[in-house]
C-alpha cells in the first residue's frame, strides 16, 4: 500500500503539515486545495525537534497539489483535513476517486461531522476519526509553522465494526478507544476556545484570577453533564470530574499560553467558527441543562450579543 499514494484534502495548516509528515515517511502525496494552490514544495518550519525541545529546522516536502476536478484516478488512503463544517462537502466532491475498500482519515476538531461522513461511506470502506494535539500555523499559502510538538490518534469510528483487528494504513497510531480521546479533547476545547474567543484573550489568559469563577462554574456544569449516566458518551467519559477537567484544562492553557485559540482566532478573522461541533455537540446530547456553555455558544455565534453575554458571564459566576 505504500506504493499508492494519500489523497490529502485540504492544503490549511493541517492538510499541509500531514502533506510533509506523509513525504517525509515516504509516502507519495496528492493534496486537494479548495482555493489558492500550494504548488508542489511545501516548507515545513519547526520550532521544537522531536524531543520537544526548542530548535529551529526548515524542511521542504514535494507534493502533487491539484483542485477535485483535476482528479483521474483512484486512491484507497484518504486524510480530510478541513475544518468540521465543510468535512462532508469535501469528501462529496472526491467520492469518486476512491476505491470501494479504502481508509478513510478525518481530523478536524469537535464531534459530529464525523457521523455524517460515515453515513456517506460505503460499507466496504473504513472510516477512521483522528485526534491531534500537534499545534501548527499557516503562514503563506505553501509554508508552514510547526508551534508545538503533539500526538496524533486514530480509531474506528463504528465501534461494532467488523475489521476492529484492523491496523491504520500508518505505524503505531491506531487506538481503540478514539472516542474517549475525542470526548477529552471536545471537553478542553469547550471550556478553553469559547471563552478565549468571547473575551478576546490568549489560551493562558483564562488561569487568571479575572477568569477564575466563570472557569470554576463552566468545569462544575461540565462535569456534570459527563459524569451523568444519561449523557450518550458516558461510557468514555465518566472519569471527567471538574477537577479532571481542571487539570487537563490548566495544562493545555499553561502549554498554549501564548496561542490564539482557533475559535478566537476564526472570530478574529470573521470566519466560520466550529461552535456547532464544539458546545452545539454538547448541548445537543446533553441529559441536563447546560446554562453557561449555552450563554458561551450563544456568544461565540451572535457578535452583536458578545458584549452582553461577557457581562453575563462575569455576573453570574461571580
Ligand atoms: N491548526 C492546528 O494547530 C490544529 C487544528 N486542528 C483541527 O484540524 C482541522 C483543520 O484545521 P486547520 O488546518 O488549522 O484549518 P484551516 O482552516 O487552516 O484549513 C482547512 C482547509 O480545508 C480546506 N477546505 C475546506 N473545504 C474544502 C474542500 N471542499 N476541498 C478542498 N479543501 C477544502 C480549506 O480551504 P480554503 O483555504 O479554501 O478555506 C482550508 O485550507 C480543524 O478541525 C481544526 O480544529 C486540531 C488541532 C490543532
Ligand atoms: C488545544 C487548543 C485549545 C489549543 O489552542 C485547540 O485545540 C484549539 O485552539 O482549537
Amino acid at each position: 500500500m505504500k506504493n499508492t499514494p494519500w489523497l490529502v484534502i485540504g492544503a490549511g495548516a493541517i492538510g499541509l503539515f500531514w502533506a510533509c509528515k506523509l513525504e517525509k515517511l515516504g509516502h507519495k502525496v496528492h493534496l486537494v486545495y479548495r482555493s489558492e494552490s500550494p504548488g508542489n514544495k511545501i516548507t515545513l518550519e519547526s520550532l521544537t525537534d522531536e524531543e520537544g525541545h526548542q530548535q529551529i529546522s526548515v524542511s521542504k516536502h514535494k507534493v502533487k497539489s491539484l483542485t477535485p476536478s483535476e482528479l483521474s484516478r483512484q486512491y484507497d488512503k484518504v486524510l480530510l483535513c478541513t475544518k468540521s463544517f465543510d468535512l462532508t462537502t469535501a469528501f462529496a466532491q472526491v467520492a469518486d476517486f476512491i476505491t470501494d475498500d479504502a481508509h478513510v482519515a478525518c481530523l478536524c476538531n469537535g464531534i459530529g461531522a464525523q457521523e455524517a461522513l460515515q453515513n456517506a461511506l460505503l460499507d466496504s470502506q473504513t472510516l477512521w476519526a483522528g485526534t491531534t494535539s500537534e499545534g501548527v500555523l499557516k503562514i503563506e499559502k505553501n509554508h508552514i509553522k510547526h508551534t508545538g510538538l503533539g500526538d496524533t490518534y486514530f480509531g474506528l469510528w463504528r465501534r461494532d465494526d467488523k475489521k476492529e483487528t484492523t491496523d491504520f494504513p500508518l505505524e503505531n497510531m491506531t487506538v481503540i478507544n478514539i472516542h474517549q480521546r475525542m470526548i477529552e479533547k471536545l471537553a478542553v476545547n469547550a471550556v478553553i476556545n469559547p471563552i478565549t474567543a468571547i473575551f478576546n484573550i490568549h489560551n493562558g489568559d483564562i488561569l487568571n484570577d479575572e477568569f477564575k469563577p466563570l472557569m470554576e462554574a463552566t468545569l462544575a456544569e461540565l462535569g456534570t453533564m459527563f459524569t451523568h449516566d444519561k449523557f450518550g458518551y458516558a461510557q468514555e467519559s465518566l472519569h471527567l470530574t471538574a477537577d479532571n477537567l481542571k487539570n487537563r484544562v490548566s495544562t493545555i492553557a499553561q502549554l498554549t499560553r501564548l496561542n490564539r485559540s482557533s475559535m478566537h482566532e476564526d472570530i478574529r478573522l470573521r470566519r466560520q467558527t466550529e461552535n456547532d461541533f464544539i458546545s452545539g455537540f454538547l448541548l445537543d446530547n446533553s441529559p441536563i441543562e447546560l446554562p453557561i456553555q449555552r450563554m458561551l455558544y450563544e456568544g461565540v455565534a451572535h457578535a452583536e450579543q458578545r458584549e452582553d453575554v461577557k457581562k453575563k458571564l462575569l455576573g453570574m459566576t461571580s
